[in-house]
């Protein structure tokens, strides 16, 4: 029998905020984010997060440190109209937050233009998301990432799967309706589970062919409609590996944008330590095994893995600290150590 989900951590944002400006400013958020002329308004004082053709406008400062710059609204117009667009066009941003000061936060994507020309006018270079996620830190990196990932949304969603005519966008970017069949559509994220499993000693972490040579991560899989996280996770673990996993413990969860948006659970995982023998999917996974604390240790400490001639990895290694994978390695690690 499964156990029930446990909340292992207390979220910083539990205990050190304060719920007051904490409640004003998602409140404000959720006016801008229904009401199309408050969105408007909160948009000539916002800021603007740039993109082309979906890549993070990112700039380096001089001490090497990459940002996000934000712009204001103001300055994105004088760009485009120095590159003879439309200065409307800016109207076309999507809402994606807002700041502690209750300054609304949008993503707009100028992949029509020429990227050489916004680059020198906005002293910054448009990086692949994957790459941006390296280079930011602190929260910079969810937010470009749901940035982004609500540009795609409405570069994908522009037609009404049921009646094939064009959707219209609310002004916050929240919704798609079409006015023809009448069906809102909303910006969606695909639930997956990953979970890392213990034996109580090792624990166990596969590889995808198409994953970077030496690395190995917790197991993951989509949900099936119709199916709980904890059905998700267990099915997951007797179809990729053939175990049965006999307990769950929550962890956390991220919003991972590649290839598309997911919605990442963590939990981990226990099998009876007399019933540990893998046998791996090959249609899903190259390899999976067990690892001792040890070895994930070393792979722990390893920002970058040493790499041969051509210019391939050489040693285990695990997702790097952005990766959800690599909290719940890091989490199992500590347990490891509290236990001995
Ligand atoms: N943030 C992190 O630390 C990690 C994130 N991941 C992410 O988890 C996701 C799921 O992991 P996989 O092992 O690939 O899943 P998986 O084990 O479910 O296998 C993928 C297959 O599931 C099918 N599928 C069912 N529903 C799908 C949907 N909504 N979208 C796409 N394919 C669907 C497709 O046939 C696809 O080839 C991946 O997108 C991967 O990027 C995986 C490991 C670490
Ligand atoms: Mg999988």
């Amino acid at each position: 029998m499964l156990q029930p989900l446990r909340i292992l951590f207390r979220p910083k944002w539990m205990v050190s905020r304060s719920s007051a400006s904490y409640v004003s400013r998602m409140r404000h958020l959720n006016k801008i984010k229904e009401e199309d002329e408050a969105c408007r308004a909160a948009l000539q004082s916002g800021n603007i997060f740039l993109y082309h053709k979906l890549a993070p406008l990112l700039r380096r400062t001089d001490s090497g440190i990459y940002q996000l710059p934000a712009l204001q609204t103001k300055d994105v117009e004088e760009i485009l109209e120095k590159l003879g667009e439309d200065k409307e066009m800016v109207k076309e941003s999507i809402l994606i937050n807002c700041t502690e000061q209750n300054e609304a936060q949008f993503s707009f994507d100028v992949g029509a233009i020429e990227q050489a020309a916004v680059e020198e006018l906005c002293r910054g270079t448009f990086v692949d998301l994957r790459k941006a996620f390296f280079l930011l830190r602190g929260s910079e990196a969810p937010l470009v990432a749901r940035g982004q990932a609500l540009l795609r949304w409405h570069q994908t969603n522009g037609f009404c799967s049921s009646t094939g005519q064009p959707t219209q966008r609310n002004q916050s970017g929240s919704q798609r309706v079409c006015h023809s069949s009448g069906i809102t559509y909303y910006p969606k994220m695909s639930p997956v589970v990953i979970v890392l499993v213990s034996d109580g000693k090792r624990c166990l972490l596969g590889r995808q062919s198409t994953f970077p040579r030496g690395m190995y991560s917790a197991l993951a899989g989509f949900c099936d409609i119709g199916e709980t996280m904890e059905e998700a996770l267990r099915r997951e673990i007797a179809e990729e590996v053939g175990l049965e996993v006999e307990s769950i413990q929550y962890s956390c969860s991220q919003h991972w944008p590649f290839p598309q948006s997911s919605f990442m659970v963590a939990c981990h995982a226990t099998v009876n330590p007399d019933k540990t023998h893998v046998s791996v999917d090959k249609v899903e996974l190259e390899d999976a095994r067990w690892f001792s604390l040890e070895e994930v240790q070393e792979a722990l400490t390893i920002k970058a893995p040493p790499r041969n001639n051509k210019g391939e990895p050489t040693v285990f290694w695990v997702p790097p600290s952005y990766a959800i994978a690599n909290r719940l390695i890091q989490e199992w690690a500590n347990q490891q150590h509290l236990k001995s």
